[in-house]
């Protein structure tokens, strides 16, 4: 029986990408070895033996954490049961989930009726139910290799690509050159930490390109 390291759980509103407004549970799952200067997450990053708690003690906390908590499937929807969440659909996220197979674990959740969504940065292969609802956010200096994010980007449902300068959208176009044949992600740019510069230079490059344009909703309005 696989169990899960997790950050966080909490039922909120998807304020990103394609499925931005759908209502969602999210599950933060703990451990990314990536170091994206601008995370927004950098508390998920190390898994820390001594951060270990119980899963009362993290969904008691407030605001960020690096604590997290080992859950296995009967016992997160056992958590989901506790909370009273509504939502239908659920997003893996974290922390990079994909340094986990999470075939079983999405498997179980759609057996059990909910949409399942996955953030991925493309640095580990996407292992998932073929129904999965896959966005992957590329990260250029990945340490997988081409070959890890090539299989990554063949699988993304979209793209979602931050971006902060000129470099980055330059990054996005040499990536789109690799995708197979007949591959058609939906295409965002993400300005990153909602700097005016980054979100100005996403609209400029969206309109040019015919992309989208992905705003962290969430932070605007102030939910989690
Ligand atoms: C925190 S990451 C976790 C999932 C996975 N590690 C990834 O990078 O996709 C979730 C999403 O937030 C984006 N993100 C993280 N920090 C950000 C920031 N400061 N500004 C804009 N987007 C950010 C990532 O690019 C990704 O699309
Ligand atoms: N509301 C909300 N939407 C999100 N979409 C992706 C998120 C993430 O951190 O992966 C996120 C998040 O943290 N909150
Ligand atoms: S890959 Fe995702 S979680 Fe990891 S450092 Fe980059 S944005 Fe943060
Ligand atoms: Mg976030």
């Amino acid at each position: 029986m696989n169990r899960y390291k997790i950050n966080e759980v909490f039922q909120s509103i998807q304020g990103e990408g394609a499925l931005t407004g759908v209502p969602s549970i999210f599950v933060r799952i703990q451990g990314c070895p990536v170091g994206c200067p601008w995370c927004d997450t950098k508390h998920t990053w190390d898994i820390n033996p001594d951060d270990e708690r119980s899963a009362d003690d993290v969904m008691a906390e407030q605001g960020e954490s690096s604590h997290w908590f080992q859950s296995s499937f009967d016992e997160l929807m056992a958590l989901f049961a506790r909370e009273g969440y509504t939502a239908k659909n659920v997003i893996l996220t974290g922390g990079e989930p994909c340094m986990f197979d999470l075939t079983e674990l999405s498997s179980q959740l759609i057996a059990r009726g909910y949409g399942v969504s996955i953030e991925t940065s493309g640095t580990f292969e996407v292992l998932t139910h073929p129904d999965t609802w896959v966005t992957v956010s590329p990260k250029v200096n990945m340490k997988g290799g081409y070959d890890i994010l090539d299989s990554a980007l063949a699988r993304a449902n979209e793209i979602k690509h931050p971006v902060a300068m000129e470099r980055h959208v330059d990054e996005l176009k040499a990536l789109l050159t690799r995708l197979p044949e007949g591959a058609a992600p939906l295409i965002y740019l993400q300005p990153i930490s909602q700097q005016a510069r980054a979100t100005e230079l996403a609209i400029k490059h969206c309109i040019e390109n015919n992309w989208r344009l992905s705003l962290q909703t969430h932070k605007f309005i102030g939910i989690e």
